[in-house]
């Protein structure tokens, strides 16, 4: 821009244009988007109209191109938006999610699918895995792993269990606040609620600012906050989305003891992703009760050079797995290098479930 003054008029003029200009570009790309679901439903009668590796690519490709001034996250989630919105024009997607309202699980759904998206919270991960399953929602949300806290070992347990497939990942970067409702006496907190997550979250914030308070642990953090709103002695820790829906104001922000701590979600549904350019893939080993069984499972993945992220043992809950891997790794199950070394895995292992292969998270 010149460095002639501009009035503000004028900027606002400038602003009505542009906005004109992105209204009438949107629609042609909502219009885009429904004919691709009229090509898709012209190809295949049960046409999958949720496409995963496509959405990582174009997020991918806004973000590479982006030059500012808006940040590169900032970007994307508007991207994100324009894009729930269009898919919700080719088929309204519903998702359920690990609940209730207010829940960080909450938040991962509107981040990974837009607020286009029908969200339905359930009471359990064992009952997102059967609404999915029973065809009642399209996708389901549920957390597997916090950097702190470790493992989900529910969700886990529930793949065993279960033929649905990963189809995304979303990762959440967690802020708990101690929230306090408008009559709670700031100076008298004598009760804090929250999940037992977030409590070993907090562990040394907590000791350090409230070590005689009573800690209660309770179903969740949107539950620690509805029930702050009844008691003028309680606090809650809780985030941002439980905040908002009952109301709270924070006493302390971002009291979690790391602050890299963030939340893994997976996305699961019925359907095999293709590759998108950046993936991984989750799968299940059933290894059988013998010494160096774990060696032989890893070392094909040494071998070829394979990048593993995640490896956890869950103890089996039948006869013939005596041992149990979730193991998650860089690259996609079409790579022939990773089809490789799934084939090796496959003859040492008493029995291999590809859990999926999956964009890498974008946002
Ligand atoms: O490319 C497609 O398959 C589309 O349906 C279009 C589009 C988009 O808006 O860009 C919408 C939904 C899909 O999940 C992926 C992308």
């Amino acid at each position: 821009m010149s460095d002639t003054p501009i009035d503000l008029d004028a900027l606002r003029d400038r602003i009505d244009d542009l906005d004109s200009q992105l209204l009438t570009l949107m629609n042609e790309r909502a219009e885009c988007a429904q004919r691709v679901a009229q090509v898709k439903t012209a190809a295949d009668a049960g046409a999958v109209f949720y496409r995963p590796e496509r959405e990582a690519q174009v997020l991918r490709r806004i973000m590479a191109l982006n030059k500012g001034p808006l940040d590169s996250e900032e970007v994307a989630r508007l991207f994100r938006e324009i894009m729930s919105a269009c898919l919700a024009l080719e088929q309204p997607i519903k998702v359920a999610y690990l609940g209730p309202e207010g829940t960080f699980t909450q938040q991962a759904t509107l981040k990974h699918f837009g607020e286009s998206a029908v969200s339905l919270p359930m009471a359990a991960i064992d009952e997102v895995f059967r609404e999915v399953e029973a065809g009642a929602v399209n996708y389901g949300v549920v957390p597997v792993e916090n950097s702190t806290e470790g493992v989900i070992n529910h969700t886990l347990d529930s793949f065993m269990d279960s033929g649905l497939r990963i189809c995304g990942e979303v990762v959440l970067r967690i802020h708990h606040h101690l929230l306090v409702s408008e009559t709670t006496r700031q100076d008298k907190v004598s009760r804090i609620y929250s999940h037992p997550q977030s409590f070993a979250q907090c562990r040394k914030w907590l000791d350090a600012h409230y070590p005689q308070a009573e800690r209660v642990p309770v179903s969740s953090n949107a539950e620690a906050a509805r029930l702050v709103k009844t008691e003028w002695h309680s606090a809650a820790i809780a985030g941002d989305m439980s905040a908002k829906l009952y109301g709270l104001t924070r006493l302390a922000e971002k009291i979690e003891d790391r602050p890299d701590n963030s939340t893994r979600f997976l996305i699961i549904g019925n359907q095999d992703v293709p590759m998108s350019g950046e993936d991984k893939t989750s799968i299940v080993v059933a290894m059988r009760n013998q010494p160096g069984a774990l060696h032989d499972l890893l070392e094909p993945f040494h071998r070829h050079q394979i990048d593993m992220t995640r490896l956890e043992t869950r103890p089996s809950r039948s006869g013939v797995w005596n041992y149990v891997f979730f193991i998650d790794f860089k690259g996609h199950r079409d790579e022939p290098r990773v089809a490789a070394v799934l084939e090796e895995v496959r003859l040492r292992a008493a029995e291999v479930k590809v859990l999926g292969s999956y964009p890498v998270g974008v946002l």
